[in-house]
């Protein structure tokens, strides 16, 4: 394999919501701002003053959206108050072609989704200490309401469970202490499992 794409694989990071992807990954990109990237999202979105296209995010119309739904160029997609946003394989495959590794924090469908392609994508699942300590960590966060805690700790039952299935994922990271997780993985990530 010889191509940018081969030899800078995606890195997927799943798990439960407030196991601390956000926190790892910030730390990540502080640390190696030029090795890492996400992917440019599309979105059916009116761009806002500033905004360019390509950059902050692929703008299509709702006709565009669609018919790449329907083309299965899409990784994962939603709707969000009347707009459809989504991440594409293509737009994963550019930033390994800009020579970056390309971050993925998407949830257990996007993660059956880019099995799916070829973009020989590493996962890496990242497990609270316990159940308790998850919902723990959400309710400190203070970023959701007492209904969407709660809902968070529904699919996260169901994440947790996807992880107990044989090849779900390439590393496991427990994230109990948040040091000790970052050095877990780094190593992984610049270990010699990358090609
Ligand atoms: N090892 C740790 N020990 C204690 N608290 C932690 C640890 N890692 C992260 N946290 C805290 O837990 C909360 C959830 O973390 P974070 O927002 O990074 O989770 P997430 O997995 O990105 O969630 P989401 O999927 O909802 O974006 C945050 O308040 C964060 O500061």
């Amino acid at each position: 394999m010889s191509s940018a794409s081969s030899t800078k694989r995606p890195i997927v990071l799943f798990g439960p919501s407030g196991t601390g992807k956000s926190t790892l990954l910030k730390r990540l990109f502080a640390e190696h701002p030029a090795e890492f990237g996400f992917s440019v999202s599309n979105t059916t979105r009116k761009p806002r003053a500033g905004e360019v296209d390509g950059k902050d995010y692929h703008f299509l119309t709702r006709e565009q959206f669609i018919e790449a739904i329907q083309n299965k160029e899409f990784i994962e997609h939603a709707e969000f108050s009347g707009n459809m946003y989504g991440t594409t394989i293509r737009a994963v495959r550019d930033v390994a072609d800009a020579g970056k590794t390309c971050i993925l924090d998407i949830d257990v469908q996007g993660v059956k989704s880019v099995k799916n392609t070829d973009l020989g994508a590493r996962f890496i699942f990242i497990a609270p200490p316990s159940e308790k300590e998850l919902e723990h960590r959400l309710r400190k966060r203070g970023t959701d309401d007492e209904a969407s805690i709660l809902k968070r700790l529904q699919t996260a039952k169901a994440e947790l469970e996807y992880g107990k299935q044989p090849g779900a994922y390439d590393v496991k990271i427990v994230n109990d202490d948040v040091d000790r997780a970052y050095k877990a993985l780094v190593s992984f990530i610049f270990g010699e499992s990358q090609d």
